[in-house]
């Protein structure tokens, strides 16, 4: 970790190059300087002389007002003598570089800054720095860390190609190396290196791919961060009343002035906000700063004078994803756990690794190690991780994160009752032994990337019916929102108004007007709570006029911070009706605190519960997965992204019925952006893309469905047993993950996972052509799906 003083200011426009070149040739050095940085390093150019003139031995103080770093490095060129380092005498200056054959020697080379295309950290050597310009590289070897990042701050800060012609006040937070000799990072945050150090990845992990560990690092800080953050927002707010005892808050509350955003969506790709490896190309590091590199935050948006309504924006642009999981988990089959909760999912025998491969299925995978389950003090992100993959922690106070005292795989049910599940077992130091799981792919279903091609954004289909006029949040130009893309549907060109200026009385006012006036209770009579989430109780009633049985999802507004969500989630459903998703019938505001979200009733509950009371056969498989296809499809054909697809978020009805739910983290595709960076979604069914922070598109519920079909094969996602931030490296790069039993599948089934859980996003398939899948073709009729809610009459639910 480097962390460097604020930038100095940039220097004057000085001289051209042409008459740098005359300056350069008629002086030489002087003898007395070693290694080492101007103190004056920038702060000036008034007295300048010229861009390149060699140091002028009579005056230092003139030498020291230009020169912002000299000093003898070995380096090597590209091109004919590109086998020899050779020792050179640098000197930086607020503009151009050069390079001469010691410190008395006159210019060999000059490189003007403005020319540099890239300069990052390279393994050549360990401590080498690659320089770049449009028809040079060269390699600079230095002799340690400090004087690599020394270099390269001071060179990166000036060059304008690289993004940053203005180094205003930034500060390098983050400034980490991987030093492939001795096999560790260097410069890693005390967190980062704590983290590390109680984690399952190795250093062979570190070997195959640290980028992928920093991405994997910083994901999971950043869901601590919120964590941390929602902690401290519950307990501001005190016990609650009502809707669970969920980490809701009763109001947003303000981050503080000038906090950075937390976000899920580093790497947005708009500079600077993705910590890589020095030496990544086309990736800096995090420049952490008030005001940020291009003067946006860490999501790419604009700052906001007001960290609440930062917040807000961060929030419907759906980044706020796993910190409304981490709320949801508190009660019922929520999908995030408050901290000091324990939450794997369901129970989970001890099993061999599920080693996945490089890449590019379906050819097959070799089985990594695994390491011993590590003494690891789940953290909130620990317990969030493993909350995530399925249902609520149990219901307690919260708990500062790493106090959580037991390690007992629990979830609760439906209804938000506690099963306490079996210990995962110690599954010892499994390191060595070889993996059981092997490649799903069946060479002979095909090379995926052969059969299927990348996914058309579809573009904006007008809306059905009209929206409320007054429905007009949006996300702002990294990613719009439902409701964003809701109010594009109504008014594509208005000029929106951003979420982010809008306080909790607009947000209400919005939700108003998107309900419905009447009184429910005059409609409704409630029969009994069927379940739980987060943000309330979901009821089944009768619906008096008709008879007929509707699902009744009871919200206390005033424990919703992100009221912003729900009226995402009351849009999309209003928009997205089709038979595989759960229709929204209506919505009512009651005693305008309480929200009531009326939907068809889906008797046969979540197909997390259908796995683990059942065993699926291959035909019931498909049919769920064409059903889910289906509404995939038709979400997708409206460009929306859901985001969250796994077992949770899909319902069965008494008839066997297959609907999709939970619209929450939903995201629009529009013309303009046709690209997601957000991450969102829960961990374990996350595509790749998602984990390394990289734009994605509506492939990634394409994936999602793949680890459904997982879940539904073994029971559970893979790496549900390893340690989170394993699992995430693993999830990073391993790509493809691997079956337990692929000799138990048909080759059909393993071409639909192939097709599926592509690592290869152009390769992957469309939820279009998913539909066309052989494997789909062996679907049962809905009927066949009934006897899997058998269990359900057992249970007397
Ligand atoms: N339409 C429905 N029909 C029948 N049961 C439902 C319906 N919707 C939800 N449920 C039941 O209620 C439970 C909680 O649903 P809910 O949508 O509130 O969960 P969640 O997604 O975890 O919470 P939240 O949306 O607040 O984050 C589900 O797991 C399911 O068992």
């Amino acid at each position: 970790m480097s962390l460097t003083p604020s930038r100095p200011a940039p220097a004057a426009p000085l001289r051209k190059g042409s008459e740098i070149q005359n300056v350069l040739s008629n002086s030489g050095y002087g003898s007395s300087f070693s290694v080492g940085t101007s103190s004056a390093s920038g702060s000036s150019s008034s007295t300048y002389s010229g861009i390149g003139g060699s140091p002028d031995r009579t005056s230092d103080s003139l030498m020291n007002a230009h020169i912002v770093r000299y000093g003898t490095v070995s380096v090597k060129e590209d091109g004919l003598v590109s086998w020899l380092w050779r020792p050179k005498y640098l000197v930086l200056k607020q503009q151009t570089l050069s390079i001469h054959k010691n410190e008395n020697a006159p210019i060999q080379t000059l490189i003007s800054l403005s020319d540099i295309a890239n300069i990052e950290r390279t393994d050549l050597k360990p401590y080498c720095l690659l320089l770049e310009t449009k028809d040079k590289r060269m390699y600079f070897s230095l002799k340690s860390d400090e004087e690599l990042y020394g270099w390269q701050d001071d060179i990166y800060s000036r060059s304008p190609l690289m993004g940053v012609s203005n180094p205003t006040n930034f500060v390098h937070k983050v400034h980490v190396g991987f030093d492939p000799i001795s096999g560790a990072f260097t410069g890693l945050p005390d967190s980062w290196s704590k983290l590390l150090t109680k984690s399952a990845i190795t250093r062979e992990d570190y070997q195959k791919d640290p980028q992928a560990v920093l991405d994997v690092l910083e994901f999971y800080t950043d869901r601590q961060k919120r964590e941390m953050e929602d902690m401290d927002f519950s307990a501001t707010l005190g016990p609650r009343s009502g809707g669970g005892s969920s980490g809701y808050g009763s109001s947003l509350t303000p981050y503080p002035e000038n906090a950075s955003a937390p976000r899920f969506n580093a790497g947005t790709g708009l500079g600077g906000s993705k910590v890589s490896l020095d030496g990544r190309p086309g990736i800096k590091r995090q420049d952490s700063a008030p005001t940020g590199i291009n003067g946006v935050d860490a999501n790419g948006q604009p700052l906001s004078s007001s960290a609440a309504l930062a917040r807000a924006a961060e929030l419907v642009n759906g980044s706020h994803a796993a910190q409304l999981q981490a709320n949801t988990m508190s009660s019922g089959s929520g999908r995030g756990p408050l901290p000091g909760s324990l939450q794997p999912s369901r129970p989970a025998p001890p099993r061999p690794l599920l080693t996945a491969n490089r890449p590019a299925p379906p050819a097959p995978h070799g089985a990594l190690p695994k390491p011993p389950l590590p003494e690891h003090t789940p953290s909130s992100a620990d317990l969030l991780l493993r909350a995530k993959a399925h249902g609520p922690p149990k219901e307690t106070t919260t708990k500062p994160p790493g106090l959580a005292e037991d390690r007992i795989p629990q979830r609760k049910d439906s209804l938000g009752t506690e099963r306490r599940l079996p210990e995962r077992p110690n599954v010892g130091p499994a390191k060595s032994s070889p993996a059981t799981s092997k490649p799903m792919t069946d060479p002979a279903s095909g090379a995926a990337g052969s059969t299927v091609g990348p996914p058309p954004v579809k573009p904006l289909q007008p809306a059905k019916k009209p929206m409320a006029p007054t429905v007009t949040v949006t996300a702002e130009k990294e990613d719009g929102g439902v409701a964003a893309a809701a109010a594009a549907l109504e008014k594509p060109k208005q000029v929106e108004k951003r979420i982010s200026t809008m306080n909790e009385a607009q947000i209400m006012e919005k939700l108003r007007s998107v309900v419905s006036a009447d009184d429910p209770k005059a409609m409704y009579s409630k029969i009994r709570k069927v379940g739980q989430g987060a943000s309330g109780h979901v009821y089944v009633a009768k619906t008096l006029a008709t008879g007929k049985k509707v699902a009744i999802k009871e919200m206390d507004l005033s424990n919703q911070p992100r009221k912003e969500l729900i009226v995402n989630e009351i849009l999309v459903m209003k928009e997205s009706q089709h038979p595989n998703i759960v229709n929204f019938l209506d919505s009512y505001l009651v005693r305008s605190s309480e929200l009531w979200v009326v939907m068809e009733y889906m008797e046969g509950g979540a197909l997390t519960d259908i796995i683990e009371n059942n065993t699926l056969e291959e035909d019931q498989i498909s049919s769920i997965c064409f059903e889910t296809c289906k509404g995939l499809g038709h979400l997708h054909s409206q460009s929306i992204i859901h985001r969250d697809i796994k077992s949770d978020n899909v319902l069965l009805d008494a008839q066997g019925h297959v609907k999709i739910t939970d619209f929450g983290f939903c995201a629009k595709l529009t013309d303009q952006k046709s690209k997601r960076a957000t991450m969102v979604g829960t961990p374990y069914w996350m595509a790749p893309e998602v984990v390394k922070q990289k734009e994605y598109g509506a492939k990634v519920d394409i994936w999602s469905l793949g680890i459904m079909a997982i879940e539904m094969i073994e029971n559970e996602p893979p790496y549900l047993d390893e340690e989170p931030l394993k699992a995430l490296y693993l999830i990073a790069t391993n790509g493809t993950p691997t079956l337990k039993k692929p000799e138990a599948l048909s080759r059909e089934l393993k071409g639909f996972l192939s097709v599926c859980l592509c690592v290869d996003v152009k390769s992957r398939a469309t939820a279009s052509e998913l539909l066309e899948h052989e494997f789909l073709r062996k679907a049962c009729a809905l009927s066949g799906l009934a006897p899997l809610l058998r269990f359900k009459t057992k249970q007397g639910s």
